[in-house]
């Protein structure tokens, strides 16, 4: 699965010195492993929020918990300044992802009720993040 030097050099190979292309596909070739890691990461981390959302389905939590996310954001943003990445792009980014794990939590809460309709109570319960404005 991982990309070839031709595929690596793009549109740069029409474009630069030899020995500069070799410096930048030796680059791309970290950056091409370096992006994979971030597939299996985040499919992990998928996976674990999936988990969050069938729990909180079932025991007719709220998508969304605004008190860990603020945790969250002022965690990652004091890792991200010791690791010299801006915070702001930290933050935007923790939120990108966060965003769509409630999406994935709010379909799980509204099959969960299809299929459980034992759970009745849910229907009452409302919370800001159910709203069907977007976050
Ligand atoms: O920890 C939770 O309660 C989750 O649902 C996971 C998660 C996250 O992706 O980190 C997502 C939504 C919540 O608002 C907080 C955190």
């Amino acid at each position: 699965m991982s990309s070839s030097p031709d595929q690596r050099a793009g549109d740069a190979a029409h474009h630069v010195d030899p020995e500069v292309l070799e410096e930048l596909l030796a680059m791309r070739a970290s950056i091409d492993n370096i992006d994979a890691t971030l597939v299996y990461l985040l499919a992990e981390r998928f996976k674990a929020t999936q988990r969050v959302g069938v729990l909180k389905a079932r025991h007719q939590l709220p998508p969304a918990d605004p008190a860990r996310e603020r945790n969250q954001i002022a965690r990652l943003k004091r890792l991200a300044e010791d690791a010299q990445l801006d915070p702001e792009f930290a933050e935007k980014f923790l939120n990108f992802i966060i965003d769509e794990v409630i999406r994935h939590h709010q379909a799980i809460s509204a099959s969960e009720t299809v299929s459980a309709p034992e759970a009745d109570t849910r229907s009452e319960y409302s919370h800001p993040s159910d709203s069907a404005e977007p976050r």
